[in-house]
């Protein structure tokens, strides 16, 4: 017992005592703690509210995409880390001294829900993701730098937010990386002219290392000298720079003539045609449809449109056929699904979504994820629902060809910047055994049907670089294309693309006919264009339709 001699009761006043000054100094920790979080909590609500976007909204504007990425990456990580100190062994010893549960409940319920959210958190690669999204924006097209800096898009609305030098450099490093080096020289320019106290000189010195490297890209190679020798006074001790200096003054004393041949030589026809495809399509991206490359696409400068019922299933319900090219073969069908088709298939296909992948060569192991091919992808089988095989077979009845042989439905969602570069849907390799395959049983990607399963609000047309078509995603539309010639060789003029989503998302289905069970049916492509003519004389014109002269088209075929 303590009454019974005051040594004892001396004890317990030194214990109230300490106790009192225990709690409280934890009380004023707390106090302090609680303030610092209030404070994190503040900063990262105001920054929520500069956006201006609200909810899902900023989810189709790319900028704040980016700024959504970044604030879980600084702000969030911050209040997260704050409150795994909350949790320190301190607080629970508190909480046993008094005698109260191990761990008070709001703790725990606390950290419950950030471990829960930090397994989904972005990381470092999906802010690298964003920028370089970011910049393949700005490459295709032509965001206005300024407009960027200032948190908007080509003159668009404001964001209420602003880059600083931690985006710039973030940008710059992802143009760098993609090969924009006209970009990643402006973006790390500003970083290195930046007075901004709180970049530290590591940090310049990086963007300066860029900055030389990006202006020796760009052929300037006097000003990528200067940089680094500026570079070198910063940091005498630079790995890589005085090993570039070499290679830039080693150029600069490289005659202009030597170097133009030189890369005259460089210019195969290959990468000529690439450079050519690459530059229509960025062309054509940005809507500018008079890029024709090839003599072969003369006769694919009208629109022409015709409503086909034929088939029987089309007969109180014409289809809306609009012909946007013949060489190759490109037609619109318009309103092929209804909304609720759409909806369904992408509520079957949401749960299922990967980073999608690219074939490539069949010799190489299938499945690739590659930075030309930005997308989530998912595979709905004709068994897996039966709506999937009633729009599989109503499609395949439309084009002429058996879906029985027709890969699974693809359903792609493209996110931001998500595009697919230009690429050719048949497989081609040099590698006859493996190509031999991939197609031995069902034959090679010989037709195309992509069907939008969303309208876009800007960006994100499909395009024919070689045939100069461009088509706007519209909901409920497909587009459908020959990949191969009927002699079963492919045809190099259907290289098409998806342009980046510029702002919004973008999902779309892919029907793929292979060539086995097609050998009589391919034929009927020019039979059913000419039925399509008869039809003409009958069927009004579709409202979206400007010229009306399919005939006149084959009378100059
Ligand atoms: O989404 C698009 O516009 C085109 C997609 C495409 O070409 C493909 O997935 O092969
Ligand atoms: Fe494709």
């Amino acid at each position: 017992e303590i009454f019974t001699a005051t040594n004892d009761i001396e004890k317990l006043i030194d214990s109230e005592i300490n106790l009192y000054n225990e709690v409280d100094s934890y009380i004023k920790k707390q106090q302090d703690s609680l303030a610092q979080m209030r404070n994190l909590l503040d900063n990262v609500k105001s920054k929520m509210e500069k956006v201006g976007l609200k909810g899902y909204e900023q989810g189709k504007h790319p900028l704040a995409i980016y700024f959504l990425v970044k604030r879980f990456l600084t702000n969030w990580k911050a209040v997260g880390n704050r409150i795994q100190k909350e949790a320190t062994f301190k607080a629970n010893l508190i909480c046993i001294t008094l005698g109260l549960p191990y761990r008070l409940y709001f703790l725990d319920k606390f950290l419950e829900t950030f471990a829960h959210y930090n397994s989904t958190f972005p990381n470092l690669k999906d802010l690298e993701g964003s920028a370089n999204g970011l910049s393949r924006l700005q490459e295709v097209y032509q965001l206005n730098r300024n407009d960027l800096l200032d948190g908007k898009i080509n003159g668009g609305s404001h964001l209420g937010i602003k880059f600083n030098w931690f985006d710039c450099f973030t940008i710059g490093l992802a143009s760098y990386k993609g090969r924009y080096f006209q970009q990643s020289y402006e973006w790390m320019k500003i970083v290195y002219n930046s007075k901004d106290p709180t970049i530290s000189s590591n940090q310049r010195v990086r963007a300066l290392n860029y900055l030389a490297s990006s202006a020796y890209r760009i052929d300037k190679i006097q000003e990528a000298i200067n940089l680094t020798q500026t570079l070198l006074k910063l940091n005498p001790e630079h790995k890589t720079a005085k090993k570039y200096l070499n290679i830039y003054e080693k150029r600069l004393n490289t005659s202009t003539k030597e170097k133009s041949t030189e890369d005259l030589d460089d210019d195969n026809d290959d990468e000529k045609d690439f450079k050519q495809i690459f530059n229509s399509y960025k062309e054509l991206c940005r809507g500018n449809v008079n890029q024709k490359t090839g003599d072969d696409v003369k006769l694919n400068n009208q629109l022409n449109c015709y409503q086909d019922y034929r088939n029987p299933r089309l007969l109180f319900s014409p289809l809306n056929v609009e012909v946007l090219s013949l060489q190759p073969y490109i037609v619109i069908y318009h309103n092929l699904l209804t909304n609720s088709e759409v909806v369904l298939l992408k509520t079957l296909a949401s749960p299922l979504l990967k980073r999608a992948v690219v074939v490539g060569k069949p010799d190489k192991e299938y499945g690739e994820e590659t930075t030309y091919r930005i997308s989530k992808t998912a595979w709905l089988d004709k068994e897996d629902h039966p709506a999937v095989k009633r729009i599989t077979t109503l499609i395949g009845d439309i084009i002429g060809l058996t879906s029985e042989t027709a890969e699974p439905l693809q359903i792609a969602n493209y996110g931001i910047g998500g595009h697919y570069e230009p690429h050719l849907d048949f497989i081609e390799s040099e590698d006859k055994e493996a190509l031999s395959e991939y197609t031995s049983r069902i034959g090679n990607r010989i037709a195309t049907v992509l069907i939008y399963l969303s309208n876009v609000e800007a960006g994100g047309a499909t395009v024919f670089p070689k045939a100069g078509v461009r088509v706007e995603p519209r909901q409920g539309s497909a587009a459908f294309w020959y990949n191969m010639h009927r002699n079963g060789e492919g045809n190099k003029l259907s290289v098409h693309a998806a342009c980046p989503v510029l702002i919004g998302s973008k999902w779309a289905a892919n029907l793929w006919f292979r060539e086995v069970g097609q050998e009589l049916r391919h034929t009927l492509t020019e039979i059913n264009i000419a039925s399509a003519i008869l039809d003409l004389f009958n069927a009004e014109t579709h409202a979206t339709c400007i010229n009306n002269n399919l005939a006149k088209v084959f009378e100059e075929m």
